[in-house]
């Protein structure tokens, strides 16, 4: 079915598509809503239009998605790690050959630019292919003990696992949770937010399409009565969270009830330094690569922008101009690199962060207002110009909390030692970044920063074998690269006795 809408998407424009499959999928196929309850419509970012409707699961469709993946749990896991990477890998394949349908459903779905949700796409299906790649690696130890007995441990999957997504990068976040729990042979119940329920369940079909045995992959959609419900039921193991802190403390809070295992990849207000002997103009490119992805919607965004103030002319200028000429409009066209914020509420409180920032003395050096583009089609959108901020100050508003928009704060500094305290002076940790041609001070800057990623000379890279997570209040857990294995298996001991039992009693 999924298949079907798929299939309209190469001649689909903005505007016109409608979807009414269901969205939810367990037991290896889509599902109906038992009753359209507590609906709610999903919109096209870009139009404001009604996309489809949205209907949360209650408690008995969550426990049959959760009784339908735990009974594929029960085949998977006794697969070789080697077959379960082949399943894998041609999951992957299907994704990489309709990866423009999957890419245009999500910029429809979510409203960022195509040439963004592409890579989003490539990154998905490389991520089920690396993983699949350790699928076959996974191992345990042998150790040995005296009088030829000796102890190996086994590295199991935890069981059912629930994957919690948010709405920036719903398709992505979708393959970065499920890909390292199936590899390590566990199922998983995902819920993406209720923003954007669409591109999910094409993940759960091509898994499907690819053999993993029906229920390995459930989608249950629904919002945050869903996901409680998901995070209390016994029968699963783990819960692996993206989004906010507020909601992030909630959902360790309900996991610890149950003593279950939590990954929490959370917020951040992530600093940039920015040094005098740096290469200018790839601090410039790496300024707006920080800031303005997904309209500025992303949690590791590097939205505090230190500049050392002998080079703050230049820097501002130049970061301007180009931010300044970000084409911004319709999101499947080719030249747009910048499409719409998530939704009206949410623009509303960008918009407003903007004007409170004024309001504490900053100066709007450009963007920063809503954005009505001449294509009629898209006049109910909500789209916004790309924003640099200037004359701001660390106690500021918008250089302390996380705006989720396309909004730059530039601080002056002076002194490396300076910025350092000033950039970890945060409750979050999630990413970082510095620009300097001084390779000594570049390692001294990444070893001190309070993050769980520093970017040298770049920002916003974030390759599949590369681990991502965050310090502090931006969460634990790792995603990506080989570490987290660790976050998807637990280990076993077993200890051989190859003598008599030396007793005590
Ligand atoms: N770290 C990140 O990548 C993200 C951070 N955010 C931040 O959070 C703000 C709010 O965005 P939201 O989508 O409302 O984030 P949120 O944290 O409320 O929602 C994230 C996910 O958690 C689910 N959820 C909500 N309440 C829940 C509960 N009690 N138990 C279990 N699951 C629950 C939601 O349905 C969604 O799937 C954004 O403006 C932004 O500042 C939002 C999205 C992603
Ligand atoms: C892909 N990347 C690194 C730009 C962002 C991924 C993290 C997120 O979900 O916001």
């Amino acid at each position: 079915m999924a298949q079907s809408i798929l299939d309209t998407m190469p001649g689909a424009t903005t505007g016109t598509v409608l979807i009414s499959d269901p969205l939810n999928f367990w037991g290896g196929k889509r599902v109906k809503p038992m009753q359209e309850k507590n609906t709610e419509p999903v919109f096209e970012p870009a139009t404001g239009r009604i996309l489809c409707q949205m209907v949360p699961c209650g408690a008995e469709e969550v426990d049959e998605a959760i009784k339908s993946a735990h009974a594929a749990y029960l085949q998977w896991r006794k697969m070789a790690g080697m077959e379960r990477a082949r399943v894998m890998l041609e999951a992957a394949r299907i994704i990489r050959e309709r990866r423009e349908k999957i890419a245009k459903l999500e910029v429809i779905n979510n409203g960022k630019s195509i040439t963004e949700a592409l890579v989003d796409i490539d990154v998905a299906w490389q991520c089920i292919e690396y993983y699949a790649g350790l699928a076959g690696t996974l191992a345990g130890q042998h150790i040995q003990l005296p009088g030829g007995s000796f102890a190996y441990t086994r590295r199991e999957p935890l069981g059912v696992c629930v994957g919690i997504g948010a709405w920036n990068y719903p398709f992505q976040i979708a393959s970065w949770k499920s890909a390292p729990a199936l590899a390590c042979g566990n199922a998983m119940v995902f819920k993406p937010s209720p923003m954007t329920p669409v591109t999910a369940v094409i993940l759960a079909e091509i898994y499907k399409e690819a053999g993993v045995p029906d229920g390995l992959f459930c989608v249950v959609q629904g919002g945050a009565d869903t996901g409680t419900l998901l995070c209390q039921h016994p029968k699963v193991a783990k819960v692996s969270f993206t989004g906010s802190v507020p909601t992030g403390k909630k959902v360790m809070e309900m996991s610890a009830k149950g003593v279950k295992q939590v990954t929490l990849e959370l917020g951040g207000k992530s600093p940039l330094l920015i040094f005098k002997d740096c290469e200018l103009e790839n601090a410039v490119k790496g300024a707006l690569m920080a800031n303005f992805l997904t309209q500025g919607e992303v949690c590791c965004n590097g939205t505090r922008v230190y500049v050392q103030r002998e080079i703050m002319p230049q820097f501002l200028e130049k970061v301007v101009k180009r931010t300044k000429a970000i084409p911004v409009g319709d999101p499947l066209l080719d030249g747009t690199r910048m499409g719409a914020l998530i939704s009206k509420p949410h623009l509303e409180k960008v918009l407003g962060f903007v004007s409170q920032a004024k309001k504490e003395g900053a100066k709007v050096l450009c963007g920063g207002e809503p954005i009505v583009p001449s294509d009629p089609n898209l006049k109910g959108g909500y789209f916004m110009a790309p924003c640099v901020l200037d004359n701001c100050r660390d106690d500021m508003t918008c250089v302390k909390e996380e705006i989720f928009g396309p909004v730059m704060s530039v601080l002056p500094f002076d002194t490396e030692e300076e910025v350092i305290g000033r950039a970890n002076n945060t409750t979050f940790g999630l990413a970082s970044g510095v620009f300097t041609r001084d390779i000594s001070r570049a390692h001294r800057v990444a070893e001190n920063l309070e993050a769980g990623t520093c970017f040298i000379n770049n920002y916003n890279i974030s390759p599949v074998e590369v681990p991502f997570g965050g310090y502090k209040m931006s969460g634990f857990g790792r995603e990506n690269g080989q570490v987290t294995i660790e976050y998807y298996s637990q280990l076993k001991t077993v200890v051989v006795e190859m003598g008599d039992v030396d007793s005590l009693f």
